[in-house]
C-alpha cells in the first residue's frame, strides 16, 4: 500500500519520513496554506533525499499539491523543483486533467475530491481517462485541504468502487489508521495533519508510530 505524508516544508523531515517508510511526499504549492512551500524548499527538500543512502529515497514520489491555479504554473514548477506527481486539490475539470496531462505525460496525476456527498462520489467517473490516481478528502466549507476532519468510511466502502487506483485521506492518524483500513480497502493513504506538531512541522514520532500501527495491519 503506498503512504505518502503530505504537507513537508522541512529539508532534514523528507529525509526522516523516507527513512521511516514512506512511498510518497507531499509538498503543499497552494499559497494560502500554512504548510505552502516555494520552489527552493522543494528542491532542497528533493536534494536531501538524493543525498540520502537508502535507495527508497531516491525512488520516493514527490507529490506538489495545487488547487485552481493555471496549467502554465503548475508545469513551470514541476520542471523547476523535481516533483514526480500532480495533485490536484481544487475544483480542476476533467478537461483540465486532460490538458495538463498533454503538457506533463511523464508525471502522475492525482485528482482528489472533497466529498460533499455520497452523490458526490459519481463525479470521479469523468475523470478516469485523465488522471493516473484518485484521492478521497473530506469536504470543508472554508478549507481546502489538511483539516483533518474524517470522511464516513463505512458508507464510502459500500459506495466507492472506481475503476482506478486511489488515495484515502481526511484526519487520518496514527490512532485511528488500523479502523479507517479495517472498513475500507484504498491503494493508499494520505495524512497530513494527523502526523504533524504544527501546520508543516511533522511530528516524527507520529510518522514511526503510523508505520509502526501498519506493520501489524
Ligand atoms: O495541507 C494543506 O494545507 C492543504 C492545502 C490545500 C490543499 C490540500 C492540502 N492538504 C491535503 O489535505 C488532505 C488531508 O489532510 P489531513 O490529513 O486531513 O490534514 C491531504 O490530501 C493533503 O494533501
Amino acid at each position: 500500500m503506498r503512504v505518502k505524508i503530505c504537507g513537508i516544508t522541512q529539508p532534514e523531515q523528507s529525509l526522516a519520513i523516507a527513512a521511516l517508510g514512506a512511498t510518497a511526499l507531499g509538498f503543499i504549492c497552494v499559497p494560502t496554506s500554512p504548510r505552502y512551500v516555494t520552489i527552493a524548499q522543494i528542491q532542497a527538500a528533493i536534494a536531501a533525499l538524493a543525498e540520502g543512502n537508502a535507495p527508497i529515497s531516491k525512488n520516493i514520489d514527490k507529490i506538489g499539491v495545487f488547487a485552481n491555479t493555471t496549467i502554465s504554473e503548475i508545469s513551470q514548477i514541476v520542471k523547476k523543483s523535481g516533483l514526480t506527481g500532480v495533485q490536484l486539490h481544487g475544483d480542476e475539470t476533467p478537461e483540465f486533467c486532460q490538458q495538463l496531462r498533454q503538457s506533463l505525460p511523464q508525471v502522475e496525476i492525482i485528482k482528489a475530491l472533497r466529498v460533499r456527498s455520497l452523490e458526490h462520489l459519481q463525479t470521479t467517473i469523468h475523470y478516469t481517462d485523465y488522471v493516473d490516481t484518485l484521492l478521497l478528502d473530506a469536504y470543508h466549507p472554508q478549507q481546502l485541504g489538511g483539516t483533518g476532519q474524517t470522511l464516513d468510511w463505512h458508507q464510502l466502502n459500500q459506495q466507492f468502487s472506481p475503476g482506478l487506483p486511489w488515495f484515502l485521506a481526511g484526519g487520518l492518524t496514527p490512532d485511528n489508521i488500523l479502523t479507517a483500513l479495517s472498513q475500507i480497502k484504498p491503494n493508499g493513504i494520505d495524512l497530513s495533519s494527523g502526523v504533524e506538531h504544527s501546520p508543516g512541522n511533522k511530528d516524527l514520532d507520529k510518522v514511526a508510530l503510523l508505520f509502526q500501527k501498519l506493520e501489524n495491519w
